[in-house]
């Protein structure tokens, strides 16, 4: 991987290595927060964060302990205080279970507080996991309980959205049964809320709003929404996706994405999950499975999921009598009933929501040009495209010769295309193609003499085509190329005060230029597997106009940008078409339209 700068480098710095996780032995006895006291006895689990024992209370007994969990038996959660989580105190979760602990599916915490260096939450003891289970039954479950596990768990996620919150790591191992032997051995619980957020803005009653940091992943790889792997601002959807793939895995025993390793995992995975259209996920799987997954797959980021319509896809499963299901779906009854109450109420107009939508991920990928095109006033601008290595000078020497620069460019099966136009205020070019991606002497030459890249494009077979130009607003400028989409690297750029300003890829790399003196005041990544036209449409509200494009054989870029000065008209399209777009080229022009930015590449549509 290099990286390269055009001069003036500032400092990385590094943190300090990360603090261990303290290995300090657990007290033999607890009492927190005006608790009974309790023995520590043997371990229930240990996650990511902390560890969990039961508890055996010792008395003495005091009133409040009557008045909150007489159990003899707890479930104590320690963290330790220099974990991750108690950066800033007590453990975030601990938050999330003020809010939501005791509603419906949700262990009850009865004291909390710190002893020693440990914090300690007192909750309800409760029994296996649903992985547990699975586990223990050779790795099978029966259909009629993954539906009944279905029906509850959507109840619960009801539950936990209505309160504002998404889970954020729903899978088989959160999932617990009631103890064994009791009233509740037939009750599911979700627990861990360590990575819950909120999908709702607690003083405005809005949602929150979309972002993507593809750099950022919570949760748990194999149960993960494909939109937590590219890093989007987690919502309602996220939560039913990961319930969905857990129950896939219980029916199934496995997802078509595990035995992934390495560096890359994460990445493979995500791709996967991209690529595996409902029908083959769910072959094996009764009918009702394959819709869930195709209705919740198919959620927009704010969009309000149907938990009720889900429910009762799975009433052919589990049989009419509720009293004799293995798992207790009482939480979903309520569900039913209230939203059957709702409804009678309503006229019938909203009775069939079913309207025939865009499905968005199918799982069938195209070859495409994406081309983008902004409002700008008359000017010239030329296209050339199918442009052999041998031909180019001839193009670009009479561009010039009529006063055009180019603007940029992009290459399809080793061919190149070219944009040139009188638009882009430069003074003069050069330009190189070379076998290498890229090709650092040349460049690093051409910044001493001032000139910038202002236009980069890459060929399967490994070469580049790198334009640099003088006139541009540019102070600074360092690039980048790399195996995988760079987006930590940006982000340290961001930080210093650097935008993208081109981007190309060969075959699976990147190459991407990042400049000072840009003219942007933010800019942000939207990376899919797909065209992600969901998440373009919020940035364009939020006022973000295209910047930068480029794509791999399975992975698309934008770059989005807000421009320091507005322009007057701030109009921005975009093409998606198998072949260059020539004819459409045409009618955008007799619209003021411009080409802003080409690129080529396979895209999910
Ligand atoms: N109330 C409980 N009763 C019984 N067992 C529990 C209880 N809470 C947690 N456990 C067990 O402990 C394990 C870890 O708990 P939890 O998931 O809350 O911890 P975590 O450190 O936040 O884990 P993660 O790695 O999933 O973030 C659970 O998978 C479960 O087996």
């Amino acid at each position: 991987m290099d990286e390269y700068d055009s001069g003036g480098r500032s400092a990385d710095k590094c943190p300090g290595a990360e603090d261990e996780g303290s290995t300090a032995p657990l007290p033999e006895k607890v009492s927190v927060g005006g608790s009974p006291i309790y023995r520590i006895e043997r371990k229930l689990g240990k996650g990511g964060f902390g560890q969990v024992y039961v508890g055996r209370r010792i008395g003495p007994t005091s009133t409040s302990e009557r008045i909150a969990s007489g159990a003899v038996e707890v479930a104590l959660k320690f963290e330790h205080r220099s974990s991750k989580g108690c950066n800033y105190g007590p453990p975030y979760e601990w938050q999330v279970y003020n809010a939501l602990g005791g509603s419906h599916g949700v262990p009850r915490v009865h004291y909390k507080g710190r002893q020693g260096d440990y914090y300690v939450m007192v909750m309800d003891m409760l029994g296996p996991s649903l992985w547990d289970v699975w586990n223990n039954n050779s790795h099978t479950m029966s259909i009629e309980m993954v539906a009944c596990i279905a029906i509850e768990a959507i109840s619960i996620l009801e539950k936990m959205h209505s309160r504002g919150y998404v889970h954020g790591d729903v899978k088989p191992e959160n999932f617990l049964l009631g103890t064994p032997g009791t009233l509740d051995e037939k009750k599911l619980f979700l627990v861990d809320l360590g990575l819950a957020t909120r999908w709702r803005d607690n003083a405005t009653g809005l949602h929150v709003e979309y972002d993507q940091r593809p750099d950022v992943f919570r949760g748990t790889v194999r149960y993960a929404s494909v939109h937590a792997h590219l890093g989007r601002t987690g919502s309602r959807r996220d939560d039913l996706e990961s319930l969905a793939y857990t129950l896939i895995f219980l029916l199934r025993g496995r997802l078509p994405w595990q035995g992934y390793q390495g560096e890359n995992k994460g990445f493979l995975v995500c791709k996967k999950k991209m690529a595996t259209s409902p029908e083959t996920l769910c072959c094996f799987c009764p009918q009702p499975f394959r819709q869930f997954v195709e209705y919740v797959v198919n959620l927009k980021f704010d969009e309000e999921p149907n938990y009720a319509k889900y429910i009762s896809l799975f009433d052919g499963i589990v049989g009419p009598n509720p009293d004799i299901r293995p798992i207790n779906t009482d939480g979903a009854q309520k569900l039913i009933h209230q939203v059957g109450h709702k409804r009678g109420r309503l006229t019938m107009e909203e009775e069939d929501d079913e309207q025939p939508k865009k499905k968005v991920r199918m799982g069938m990928p195209a070859t495409q040009w994406i081309s983008v095109y902004n409002a700008r006033r008359p000017m010239k601008q030329r296209y050339h495209y199918n442009v052999a290595d041998v031909r180019l000078p001839q193009h670009i020497e009479k561009g010039n010769e009529d006063g055009l620069f180019i603007s940029s460019v992009a290459s399809c099966s080793n061919l190149w295309a070219l944009i040139m136009d009188a638009g882009t205020g430069f003074t003069a070019q050069v330009y190189e193609l070379s076998p290498y991606f890229l090709h650092k002497e040349w460049i690093m030459e051409q910044w001493e003499k001032n000139y910038y890249i202002s236009a980069i494009a890459g060929a399967n077979n490994g070469s580049s085509l790198v334009v640099m130009s003088k006139g541009t607003q540019y102070l600074q400028q360092s690039y980048k190329v790399s195996d995988s989409f760079p987006f930590k690297w940006i982000n340290k750029k961001w930080r210093e005060g650097f935008y993208v300003t081109a981007m190309a890829t060969a075959g699976s790399r990147w190459a991407i230029v990042m400049s000072r003196g840009a003219g942007f005041s933010d800019q942000v990544v939207e990376l899919d597997f797909l065209y992600p036209s969901e998440g373009i449409h919020r940035r364009w509200d939020n006022g973000y106009r295209i910047t930068s494009t480029a794509a791999t054989w399975d992975q698309a870029a934008f770059v989005l940008s807000v421009p320091r000065r507005k322009p007057a008209d701030e109009t921005q399209e975009t093409l998606r078409t198998s072949a260059f777009p020539s004819t459409h080229v045409k009618e955008k022009w007799a619209k003021n339209l411009y080409i802003a930015s080409v690129c080529y590449g396979r895209t999910v549509s």
